[in-house]
């Protein structure tokens, strides 16, 4: 069984996809961290972000190996964990530049989908390109100023600085981020985290088919 946890920047999906994923006794897959890690490899080899060929061949020399562990996936370039370079302001900027190259994307898809079941993803297009079959779909919101005060916690820039940079990527990320017709919306501001875990816990079964 595949759950899917898409949603907009900071609306609690990898915070949530853990939590569920706990529950079930399954992994969660961060599909965001591949996109990170290709801009990553893309800025350190000095690339255009916009050039797909060339972020094509760096991907393909050394490629990028997502480690789904139920503390937080890792993301490994060849021996190097690099997962902790892949959440900064900078690296927002350059990630919705390379993950609207349809040779990325592809490329990404490609990883997702050799992963072997039951997992919960998280992303922007899970429940409605990558896992179109999935039998349990959810898509998270919030308001940008409720989700910039929860993001402010984790980086040195403001409010309003960081709502500014929400919006922006709520826009550059529109074309992949469209709810699932079939998915659950759920509005996580009033919520707390465990209340969102536990409205999407409401809605699947105790335990997960394997397949
Ligand atoms: N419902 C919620 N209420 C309060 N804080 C939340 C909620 N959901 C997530 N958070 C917090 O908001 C921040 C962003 O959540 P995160 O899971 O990283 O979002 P995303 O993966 O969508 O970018 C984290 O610090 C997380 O703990
Ligand atoms: N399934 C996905 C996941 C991420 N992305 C892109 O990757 C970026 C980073 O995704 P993320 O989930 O790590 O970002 P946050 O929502 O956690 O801020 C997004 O802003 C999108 O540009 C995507 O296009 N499709």
């Amino acid at each position: 069984m595949i759950v899917t946890i898409d949603g907009v920047a900071a609306s609690g999906k990898s915070s949530v996809a853990s939590g569920v994923a706990r529950a079930l006794q399954v992994p969660y897959i961060s599909s965001g961290l591949l996109y990170r890690g290709a801009t990553l490899l893309g800025l350190q080899a000095g690339l255009d972000l916009h050039d797909a060929r060339a972020l094509l061949v760096t991907l393909q020399a050394q490629p990028l190996r997502l480690e789904p562990l139920a503390e937080g996936n890792r993301v490994w370039h060849a021996e190097q964990d690099v997962t902790e370079q892949l959440h900064s302001t900078r690296m927002d900027r350059g990630v919705s530049v390379v993950a609207a190259l349809p040779e990325v994307r592809a490329w990404v898809d490609a990883q997702l989908r050799a992963l072997e079941a039951p997992f919960v993803a998280e992303g922007r297009d899970m429940g409605t390109n990558v896992f179109p079959q999935a039998p349990a779909k959810f898509y998270l919101t919030a308001s940008p100023r409720i989700r910039a005060e929860r993001r402010a916690r984790e980086r040195p820039e403001d409010v309003p600085a960081i709502e500014a940079a929400l919006i922006l990527r709520d826009q550059l990320d529109a074309a992949q981020s469209a709810p699932a017709t079939d998915a659950v919306v759920i509005d996580t501001g009033p919520l707390t985290l465990e209340g969102v875990i536990e409205a999407i816990l409401a809605h699947l079964p105790a335990r997960v088919p394997s397949a």
